[in-house]
């Protein structure tokens, strides 16, 4: 079933006015349009600047454009009512890059991941401290670690109290903005194996945005191109691309060993 359909979606940002002159329109997304099934885990990549996190603003209804629609599940994000803005807000979670920014401070992690339920469960105590613990528990964390600050937890750390986060509710779609960019290698490839089991296990739709084409192949079923505001290339299972762009993105990629330069265009995802 269809969860979420992007209509040719179109973005302008006004530029500041010079004295005397009056100021333009640019053009930062250009009919875009996409749709992404219950489940699905679709990746959006481009270079810097193309546009992505712009779009995923917008996906998440933080941003409206100048043109088009978002409609979830069949609900215009920007008309709707405040019943359907509320269950929207539910299923539509988002994590982005800077985990450490998103949080309070002054806030411990078991204040941090009871909130949504204060804000839209009716819990006991007992039941949110039941509730935190299980969701840190499925990110793979200590349930101590409910007692710590923010600040007293590295960055993969925290990044998976911000993917707890997301799916205090049972959401149905997660928005990733370059949500494992800052992490290292390592943590970059337990987060991702982490985000595949959660997605199996809960039935989740992701959209993956990065600039990182060799993490995006990884997570996703398919992977959309974006360049100039534009998408330009949808790549599938088989991993067939053809637009320079994608090549582009592709030659990125460094290669493990200097052996494999020479096997590099031989495949793709
Ligand atoms: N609030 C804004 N006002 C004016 N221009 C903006 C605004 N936000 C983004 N832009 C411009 O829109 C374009 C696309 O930015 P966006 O952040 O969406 O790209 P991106 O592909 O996510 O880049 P990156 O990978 O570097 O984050 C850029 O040229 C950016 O300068």
């Amino acid at each position: 079933m269809t969860l979420l359909e992007v209509k040719n979606i179109e973005k302008h940002y006004a530029q500041r006015p010079f004295i005397f002159k009056r100021g333009q329109e640019t053009p930062v997304l250009q009919k875009v349009t996409f749709s992404l099934q219950e489940g699905e885990c679709l990746g959006i990549v481009g270079q810097s600047g193309s546009g992505k996190s712009t779009l995923g603003r917008i996906i998440l209804g933080i941003e409206r454009p100048t043109n088009g629609e978002v409609l979830f599940q069949g609900i215009n994000l920007y008309n709707a009512t405040n019943k359907h803005k509320k269950m929207i807000r539910r299923d539509l979670q988002a994590v982005f890059q800077n985990s450490y920014h998103s949080f309070n401070p002054e806030q411990t992690i078991f204040e941090i991941l009871e909130e949504p339920f204060l804000n839209f469960e009716h819990f006991s105590k007992s039941e949110r401290q039941h509730k935190v613990r299980e969701l840190l528990d499925c990110v793979e964390l200590e349930s101590t670690m409910a007692q710590n600050y923010p600040s007293q937890l590295s960055g993969g750390q925290q990044q998976r109290v911000n993917i707890a986060r997301a799916l205090a509710l049972n959401p149905k779609l997660i928005v990733l903005d370059e949500a494992i960019s800052s992490l290292d290698m390592i943590l970059q490839k337990h987060i991702i194996q982490l985000l595949q089991t959660l997605q199996k296990d809960l039935q989740l739709a992701y959209i993956f945005i990065s600039h990182d084409l060799q993490a995006t192949r990884f997570l996703s079923d398919r992977i959309l191109v974006m360049q100039h505001g534009q998408l330009v290339e949808e790549i599938g299972k088989d991993g067939a691309y053809q637009h320079p762009a994608s090549q582009e993105l592709y030659n990125a990629i460094l290669p493990l060993h200097p052996r494999e330069r020479n096997n590099k265009n031989k495949g793709f995802l």
